[in-house]
């Protein structure tokens, strides 16, 4: 892994509450567990945490809601980022530095704690095959988002044969984020996959409507960058759906030495313009399963 810089900190780059909680997310070391489940909508962290045996902590600022407890004797964080990958750069710099910054001297912990993030997302499928209410893990989250271009270790990170391969594929237009490829962890990977998952990359957008390619009163640019991204093929590796949160949860993770894996709950077909008739019930029965995947 890389050599991550860490000198105390000034109280404007390491900002703690009077509490000694950091800054947004509102937590300390004690609140946190190894296992982190990120979810985009704060309604959907006490959905998890009800299946929990016992919950030892809760807070909340702005759109960051935290629960965590424990299930079948593991130790679980639920925590929302809200939508985009600006919120992702926030909660993901926030809960590395309760875990591997000494709060009240701003230095490196002597240990270095490795977490697992696990996202547990909604998601619009590309292909006419990936049926509304289905789940998809992402292999690679692909980011035409720009948050990591704003890293020094971004290159150490990226897939820079397949970024190159989608750029020609797509006549990137450079007036817009280069895109970035990020891959996932293999051993969640592992322990979340079975007959009830397809597998893709994750297309991670800077917004809902123009970056994925849909038409209200505005026209997208490019119009047709749906089928841009579903007719991209690398290694037998195909984009499979759309979201706003996993590049940056793959690229920030890997960069600080963490564990990341998405998993996203079909809830729109955009080949074939279809929205689930009940994406709750859906959401449910990834967020159970997803459970049951990480805690027996
Ligand atoms: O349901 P969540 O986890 O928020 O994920 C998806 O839903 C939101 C858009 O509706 C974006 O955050 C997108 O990534
Ligand atoms: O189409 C979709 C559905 C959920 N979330 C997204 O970002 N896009």
């Amino acid at each position: 892994m890389f050599e991550i810089d860490f000198m105390s900190k000034a109280a404007s780059e390491l900002i703690l509450n009077p509490d000694g909680s950091i800054y947004h997310c509102n937590i300390r070391p004690e609140h946190l567990a190894d296992l982190v489940i990120t979810v985009g909508d704060p309604d959907r962290v006490e959905k998890v945490s009800q299946y929990f045996d016992s919950i030892e902590f809760q807070t909340r600022k702005r759109e960051i809601v935290t629960h965590t407890g424990s299930l079948n004797g593991k130790r679980i964080t639920v925590i929302s980022t809200g939508m985009g990958t600006d919120n992702i750069d926030i909660v993901l710099s926030e809960l590395d530095a309760v875990a591997n910054i000494n709060l009240e001297t701003g230095e490196l912990n002597p240990i270095q704690k490795e977490l697992q993030f696990v996202r547990l997302g909604t998601s619009g499928a590309l292909q006419k095959e990936i049926p509304v209410d289905s789940f998809v893990l992402s292999s690679h989250g692909l980011g035409m988002d720009g948050l990591l271009h704003f890293y020094e270790d971004s290159l150490m990170v990226r897939d820079l044969d397949m970024e190159e391969a989608f750029y020609d594929h797509s006549e990137w237009d450079d007036s817009k984020p280069v895109p970035y490829v990020v891959k996932g962890s293999t051993d969640l990977l592992e322990l979340l996959s079975s007959d009830q998952t397809s597998l893709g990359i994750t297309a991670t957008a800077c917004g809902f409507y123009g970056p994925q390619g849909r038409k209200l009163r505005l026209v997208p640019s490019p119009e047709n960058i749906n089928d841009v991204l579903a007719n991209f093929e690398f290694n037998g590796h195909k984009i499979t759906n759309f979201e706003m949160e996993t590049s940056a949860i793959y690229g920030l993770s890997k960069m600080l030495g963490h564990e990341a894996l998405s998993l996203n709950c079909i809830v729109a077909n955009r080949a074939l313009g279809e929205f689930s008739k009940d994406s709750y019930k859906s959401i449910d029965k990834m967020i159970q399963y997803a459970l049951e995947k990480l805690t027996n």
